[in-house]
Formats: C-alpha cells, sequence, structure tokens
C-alpha cells in the first residue's frame, strides 16, 4: 500500500518512513500541505499518516482541505505527541479517523494502517457495488437499453451540454406499428422476441458514441441525437424505417407491411422545448401525427402539429 506521511520534522518523517516499509508498505514522505495535495492529486494513497502541528498549514486544517478535495475516502491517521481528549476529538471532528501519540510504536503503527486499510477496501467494494446497482437501475433487462430513468438522466446532461456548445439537440420517438396484433397472434413472449430484435436494429443505426438508445415503455423507443440538426434527424428516421424495411421481422397481421415497421416522431431544441420534457412531448405529439397519416413514416413537430 501507499503511505503518505506528512509532518514538517525530517527526523520523524525518516523514522515513520523506515517502519512503514519494514512492514512492507510504500511510503511516500512529504514535509507539508503543498506536497501533501500534490502526491493526492498524482498518486494513489491508501493511508496518511499526518503529524497535526506543522507550520503554515496544521493537520487539522489539511485534513479538511482533503475531505473536500477528494471524494474518494482515504484514512487520515494523525499522529501528534499532544495526547489530551480535545486535540482527539477535534482530529476526528475535521475528518481524521484515528489518532497515535508520538512516539509511535512500530507494531501498533502497522495494525493501524492494516485495520484502516481494511475498512477502506470494504468502503471502495461497497461504492463499486453501488455504482453497479445505480447502472441496473437504469437499464431495461428485456433489451438491455437504457430504460425511462435512464434516459430522463442523460437527456437532462445532454440538454445542459448542447445548450452550452449551442447545438442541435434531436430526439426521436419511435412506437411499433400493430404491436398489439403481433402480441395478440404471436403471444406474448415472441413479442418480448420481438422488442429485443427491434432494439438490436435500432442500435445498429446509432452513428457517435454520445448517441443513445432507450425503451421510454412497452413498445416504444426514444433515440437521443446530440449535435444533430433537424434534417439530419429526419434522414436519420428514414434510415431506420430503411433498416427494419431490411431486417424483415415477420409481422403478418400488421395492415402496411408484411414486417414490423415503425412510426417515428421528430423533436429538436431549436423548436421551443424550454426544457427536456418538453422535447419529448413534442416528439410524441409528432409520432401521434406519424399514426394518424399511415404509419411507417417520421413526422417532425410543428407549433401546429398538434391542430386539427
Ligand atoms: N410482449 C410485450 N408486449 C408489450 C410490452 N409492453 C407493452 N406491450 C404491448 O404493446 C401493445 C401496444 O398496443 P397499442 O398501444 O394498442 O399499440 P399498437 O397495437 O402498436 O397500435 P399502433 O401503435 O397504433 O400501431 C399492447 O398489446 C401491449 O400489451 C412488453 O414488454 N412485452
Amino acid at each position: 500500500m501507499n503511505i503518505l506521511v506528512v509532518d514538517d520534522n525530517k527526523c520523524i518523517r525518516d523514522v515513520i518512513g523506515a517502519m512503514v516499509l519494514a512492514s512492507e508498505h510504500q511510503p511516500i514522505v512529504v514535509d507539508g500541505h503543498v506536497a501533501a495535495l500534490d502526491k493526492l492529486r498524482r498518486l494513489v494513497i491508501d493511508v496518511i499518516l499526518m503529524d497535526i502541528e506543522m507550520p503554515e498549514v496544521d493537520g487539522l486544517t489539511l485534513t479538511r482541505m482533503v475531505r473536500k478535495e477528494f471524494s474518494q475516502w482515504i484514512p487520515i491517521i494523525f499522529l501528534s505527541a499532544n495526547d489530551s481528549a480535545r486535540y482527539l476529538a477535534e482530529g476526528i471532528e475535521a475528518g481524521g479517523d484515528d489518532y497515535l501519540t508520538k512516539p509511535v510504536k512500530e507494531e501498533i503503527l502497522n495494525a493501524k494502517i492494516l485495520a484502516m486499510a481494511r475498512i477502506a477496501r470494504m468502503k471502495q467494494q461497497l461504492d463499486e457495488a453501488n455504482k453497479k446497482l445505480e447502472m441496473l437501475s437504469c437499464i431495461d433487462p428485456l433489451t438491455n437499453v437504457l430504460n425511462r430513468r435512464g434516459l430522463e438522466r442523460e437527456l437532462q446532461e445532454s440538454w445542459q451540454q448542447n445548450i452550452k456548445q449551442r447545438q442541435e439537440l434531436s430526439l426521436l420517438m419511435l412506437d411499433i406499428d400493430f404491436f398489439k396484433a403481433y402480441n395478440d397472434h404471436y403471444g406474448h413472449p415472441r413479442g418480448d422476441q420481438c422488442l429485443r430484435q427491434v432494439a438490436t436494429v435500432l442500435t445498429g443505426t446509432l452513428l457517435k458514441g454520445e448517441e443513445l438508445l432507450a425503451r421510454y415503455g412497452g413498445e416504444e423507443f426514444v433515440m437521443l441525437l446530440p449535435a444533430t440538426s433537424l434534417s439530419q434527424a429526419r434522414s436519420r428516421g428514414r434510415n431506420i424505417i430503411a433498416a427494419l424495411n431490411q431486417a424483415e421481422i415477420v409481422h403478418e397481421f400488421s395492415d402496411i407491411a408484411p414486417w414490423v415497421t415503425v412510426s417515428i416522431g421528430i423533436s429538436s431544441n431549436t423548436l421551443g422545448a424550454k426544457n427536456p420534457l418538453a422535447l419529448i412531448e413534442q416528439a410524441d405529439q409528432a409520432l401521434y401525427q406519424a399514426k394518424r397519416r399511415g404509419r411507417m413514416q417520421c413526422v417532425l413537430f410543428q407549433k401546429t402539429t398538434n391542430v386539427w
């Protein structure tokens, strides 16, 4: 493990450094806050051994600085010649985790380092598990693309970014045509299989890394196209219709084609939507029009789209 030793006294740095080395860890010794923060920014540090009384910035202040700057928890053990209860309490209050009085015994130091590292490892595992759970909660288990929750999160981010970069953000809402008839005739399991196949075809039409597909609900998908103009989005919509025609996912009970087709509503942040949800709402209105006009087609949102 990499153990950062922060102490203004060279003699103590050398002694503690030697103890850390003897315990088969890697000591990284520094004499104050500037060097300590620099090492923390550049290296992976597993435990910090922190002197309290230091000129310029003391150990308590430096601990607060570390806790503020670094989101990942690194155990901090204070080393001080002062063993007063008030000092210990202040140290813990500042964000430290343990306290050792100097002179330090090698066995005790080693045991404390191991105990802290064990807690840090457990916390890291917990953080990773949480991250995984968070990711899973944004994925649709049937099709493996983002679910509605994941879409809303990504859309919020894309929306902000595209405004900042003054780029057009287009959104396609796609709905499988006559899917009730598909389910009714082929059964729900084949309906599920069809949703997976459609998701695969749609994913295959994504071009750039920041583009994404989500299953918005039921047989509805949303495709988010950052840095894509409305006319580009329309041609992407047409490509999707062509890709599904090519995939020929048999649907004998559709009124418009012998295979599965989609209708598409398209909106963009240039059409007056004030927020991400309005962008979805506009695409939904355009989708409604695409259905009304006969399905298997793309319709762009127009302010008059919903007036008839
Ligand atoms: N197999 C399966 N079916 C689903 C799922 N979610 C929704 N559906 C079905 O999707 C169908 C949607 O039907 P409708 O909303 O009437 O739409 P439609 O028949 O596609 O008609 P149009 O959209 O007007 O072309 C319903 O039969 C739902 O049961 C799912 O997860 N799996």
